[in-house]
């Protein structure tokens, strides 16, 4: 993959599913290589569907992910967006994407979060990662991933240039440098939000192919997850880090000698080419000379973020080039690159194991073990022997002071609700002895960044309130403290434990249901009691966003004391729909939507609909209609008994076929039981046989019965019917009861019974099946009559009458309807639903209406000429144009296929909200079929991601079929 793409997609990708998703009006944002870039018009509702079915979808996480994929494949920007790329270059971006899915799912140990860490210099907030969970030394965290370009020497270059104002190209991002390959390479994806620690918690690491973090030591949920970017990234020796172990040591940007502009930044980048080695002097001199400020540049990087080994580099050669897979096969050294050498050797030993092996008898499992309350963390001991030299340096040596550091900088990872966290730690289940949790210590009163920040503000003449703009954490935090309390524990009570193997995911973490224990409130330094999440309890972050602050800083209102949730917890929640940090209903494992109103287009459209379903839906609606009869109502407010049964059991019905029925009957008589239902007028001639019957075939006895009844019933004996029906009931109970066994000669009786009662149905069902759908038929006009009075439909027609002069497309929807199709199974409804307020294509459409041109636009679609195919297989593109009601159920329900090359090329693009972009990119290349002009899958063809897709789950957007505009 290539620079260009991988930083144009990261761009999109991580506005949608970062930036888009659940975050309301509180900004989570991301920085982009490309801040001048146009970024999609998408309703974030679109996404956070996707992400909620991720979530409640049950299944193997690579299915998951991949469903995630298709869903998001299929979305009009995303087609847009896909349009003129290769083949390879789609499957470069669904990889992409699905790194960014992976960190939704439930099995998942961290999140992105907001840190406001760095704002006092960078002057907005940033992004962190924190763990959704306790992670123990040696867990694997999987869905922290990255993809990789190579990166040119040119592109190098850009990249350290700091004197563009307006290039295509920024600062921030995370590079890897290959010693082997001389080379750095753009690593891009959820894993760059990875912030730098002195001390770091966790390394960058090789599995298979893909880099991912590896923790060090313990880490508890709510903490943040750091790696080490080298110790020439801020500056000589780090000299402006801002971490916040350079915080706890007063070293870096805390040294009390800091300075933040001096020493010169060339100074700095002179020494700290030894750490990139590619600095070069043409990346120097404009950093001398950079003077205007610009915001979406780090100002902070000087170097590569890490080191790749030597042994490793060919494969991420052959890898990088790989747009399938950008992910360089690598063992990465958590330092820079003069450490390196020992450090790779070192940790040779530790990562030629798999993970799950990496951990020792008394280390849990990788992220599979964590983190469930009863775990205790393992010793240092263990990590110390597991480690290797250099890597035990940030991992388990902590040169900090014993005492108790409390971070004046509130990075919301390091504010975690650490009575949830210290409480999963101290209570494994299996030990004798539960050491209560340590009290919360009081926190601090200030921040040093809300102070900085105010301080800014204040000399711009906006500073507003003497409040911190910066929260302070709800309780202090010594991890230190918290390892030595956890080791200790872990000696005198930890059982041995027994290997076990990792699994893919980690296993869902049970909630202590335990409250947790009262903390103090926190206090800003005017005394008074600082706003805090009244979910995670850390005090509310203030969010900035170019020395602004966006959120946080609202006038404590004291008649208003509503209780107020961190934007970290309102997006949690409302991705998941649980306090922040379960990703899972307490009732069960997942939250699971109504599956058919959560249904995307994609399942739709594999649901199978034919005629029998129909037919099914026809009697429903017709029984729906006949119980509108005041009369009936009556009744079935009398028989409700009866009618509970009806209503489920015609069901097994429509399941049936004629060969099944014949296959029973060769199968025994012995074997059949009830007699079909006769006397329910709502289902019909044939459907009231068969309604009460589990069986469609009768038994003997209720053949007896076929041919005493008078048939067809007269209507005005409804109620004599009612109580057939419960005699029949009660035949049908004895009927299951083991019959005796008959002789050769009854049994030839019976199966002639039988056969002339199955001629005799489906006689009856075809000629119901007739008299139902003229009967359906006129029910649909009158209920469209009947919805004559409401003002939406009202437009609708009116609008009908005018679409012969104009192209009009289905109005946008936030998800499928197919959930009410099903359970108010009138396509007419539906198909009136959808174009109610239709779109109409003029130049006077605002600008989300102003849809890109999606492939479909340029697509015809070929009929499928399957006479046994659905029930409206004749899809045509006419369809989108006429709209009738019943067109656009039919397109709904029927296929199209990929339009031919040159027809496609015919088609102009209805509109071009990007004129550059339509320029650059012509239409006719839409969808970048293969030399053989079929549409392939992605492929991101990795083994712990996401599988190939095979041609049969293609997503829609391969597809031609258009659900969403
Ligand atoms: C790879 S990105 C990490 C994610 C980043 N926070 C974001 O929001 O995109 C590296 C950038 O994060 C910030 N950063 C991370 N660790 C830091 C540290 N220890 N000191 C100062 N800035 C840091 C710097 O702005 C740096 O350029």
């Amino acid at each position: 993959m290539n620079m260009r793409d991988l930083s144009k997609d990261d761009d999109f990708l991580s506005h949608l599913l970062v930036e888009k998703l659940g975050t309301g009006n509180v900004p989570l944002l991301v920085h982009k290589m490309d801040s001048s870039r146009r970024l999609p018009k998408l309703e974030a509702d679109h996404l956070l569907k996707i992400v909620k079915r991720l979530v409640a979808t049950k299944g193997p996480v690579s299915n998951v992910i991949r469903q995630a994929v298709d869903d998001l494949l299929v979305l009009g920007a995303i087609r847009f967006y896909l349009k003129s790329y290769t083949q390879k270059q789609i499957n470069a971006f669904a990889t992409h994407a699905s790194r960014y899915f992976e960190l939704y799912h439930p099995s998942g140990c961290i999140e992105i979060a907001h840190t406001s860490r760095y704002s006092h210099h960078t002057g907005k907030s940033e992004l962190c990662i924190l763990a959704t969970r306790n992670l123990v030394p040696g867990a694997v965290i999987t869905e922290l991933k990255g993809s990789m370009a190579n990166l040119t020497d040119e592109e190098d270059r850009e990249l350290k240039r700091t004197d563009l104002k307006n290039s295509d190209i920024r600062r921030d991002f995370s590079v890897i440098h290959s010693k082997q390959m001389k080379k750095n390479h753009l690593f891009l994806g959820p894993a760059r939000f990875v912030n730098h620690d002195c001390n770091n918690n966790c390394e960058l690491f090789r599995e298979g192919k893909y880099i991912t973090f590896r923790v060090l030591r313990p880490i508890a949920i709510g903490e943040e997850i750091t790696a080490h970017y080298g110790d020439g990234y801020f500056g000589r020796k780090n000299r402006h880090c801002l971490c916040e172990t350079c915080e706890k040591r007063g070293r870096g940007g805390y040294a009390p000698d800091h300075t933040d502009e001096d020493p010169p930044i060339s100074s700095d980048s002179e020494t700290d080419s030894s750490q990139d080695s590619d600095s070069d002097a043409e990346s120097n001199a404009p950093e001398k000379e950079q003077k205007p400020k610009n915001l979406n540049e780090r100002r902070t990087r000087r170097g590569v973020y890490a080191v790749m080994a030597e042994e490793d580099s060919e494969d991420s050669d052959n890898e990088a080039d790989d747009a399938v897979l950008p992910e360089v096969p690598t063992d990465i050294g958590a330092s820079g690159e003069i450490e390196l050498a020992a450090e790779v050797d070192a940790a040779s030993d530790l990562t030629s194991l798999p993970p799950s092996r990496a951990q020792s008898d008394s280390a849990v499992a990788g992220p599979s073990s964590l983190p469930t309350p009863g775990m205790v963390s393992p010793a240092p001991s263990a990590l110390t022997s597991l480690s290797p030299a250099p890597t035990a340096r940030s991992a388990s040596v902590d040169d900090t002071p014993k005492s108790r550091f409390r971070s004046t900088i509130s990075t919301r990872g390091q504010t975690t609700n650490d009575s949830v966290s210290t409480e999963q730690l101290m209570t494994p289940p299996l030990t004798e002895v539960s050491e209560p949790a340590a009290p919360a210590p009081k926190r601090m009163t200030r921040s040093v960044s809300a102070h900085m920040l105010a301080t800014k503000r204040a000399d711009k003449g906006k500073q507003k309130a003497s409040q911190p703009s910066t929260p302070v954490p709800a309780s202090g935090r010594s991890r230190k403290g918290k390892e030595k309390e956890v080791d200790v524990k872990k000696e005198e009570t930890e059982p041995p434990r027994t290997l076990r193997a990792r699994p893919s995911v980690p296993v869902a973490v049970e909630v202590s249901k335990e409250p947790p224990p009262k903390r103090e409130i926190p206090e800003g330094p005017d005394g008074k009691p600082l706003p805090t999440c009244s979910t995670c309890s850390n005090v509310l972050p203030v969010i900035s966003v170019d020395d602004e602050v966006v959120w946080g800083m609202e006038p404590s209102n004291k008649k208003n004391k509503k209780k107020q949730d961190c934007p970290r917890c309102m997006r949690h929640f409302a991705i998941y729909g649980q306090p922040w940090p379960c990703r899972i209903s307490a009732d069960g494992p997942y939250l699971l939507p109504t599956p058919r109103e959560e249904a995307t287009p994609v399942e739709s459209a594999s649901r199978r609909v034919n005629k029998k379903a129909l037919s099914v839906l026809d009697r429903k609606l017709a029984a729906a209609a006949a119980a509108a009869s005041p009369k009936k109502r009556q009744r079935e407010v009398e028989e409700r008994p009866a009618l509970k049964r009806r209503k489920t059991e015609p069901v097994l019905h429509v399941e049936t076929t004629k060969s099944q029925r014949v296959k029973s009957t060769k199968a025994g008589l012995h074997s059949l039981s009830a007699p079909p239902a006769k006397g329910i007028r709502t289902y019909g001639k044939g459907a009231r046989k068969r309604a009460r019957s589990p069986s469609p075939i009768p038994s003997s006895s209720d053949v007896e019965d076929e041919e005493e009844e008078p048939e067809p019933e007269p209507p005005q004996e409804e109620e004599e019917e009612e109580s057939k029906v419960e005699a029949k009931v009660q035949r049908k109970k004895k009927a299951t009861t083991p019959q005796p066994t008959l002789s050769r000669a009854q049994r030839a009786v019976q199966r002639e019974k039988v056969r002339s009662w199955l001629q005799k149905q489906e006689k009856d069902g075809e000629d119901e099946e007739k008299d139902e759908r003229s009967s359906a038929r006129k029910r649909s006009s009158a209920d469209i009559e009947d919805l004559e009075d409401h003002p939406r439909r009202k437009m609708a027609r009116a609008k009908e009458q005018q679409l012969p002069l104009q192209k009009v497309l289905p109005r946008p929807m936030s998800g499928f309807r197919g959930g009410q199709l099903f359970s108010k199974p009138n396509p007419l409804n539906y198909a009136l639903h959808a174009w109610a307020s239709p779109v109409v294509s003029t130049p006077s459409s605002s600008e989300d209406e102003l849809a890109p041109v999606t492939p479909e636009d340029e697509l015809t679609v070929d009929l499928p000429s399957d006479p046994c195919g659905p029930i409206f297989p004749s899809a045509s593109i006419i369809d989108a144009f006429k709209p009738s009601p019943f067109s656009f159920a039919r397109r709904r329900w029927g296929s199209a296929s990929i339009p031919s090359q040159d027809e496609s090329k015919n088609r102009a693009p209805r509109h071009s909200p990007d004129p550059s972009e339509s320029d650059k990119e012509p239409p006719s290349s839409s969808l970048s079929p293969d030399s053989a002009g079929e549409f392939l899958p992605w492929y991101p063809n990795d083994d712990t991601g996401v599988a190939s897709s095979p041609i049969s789950s293609l997503p829609e957007v391969y597809q031609g079929n258009v659900w969403f505009i």
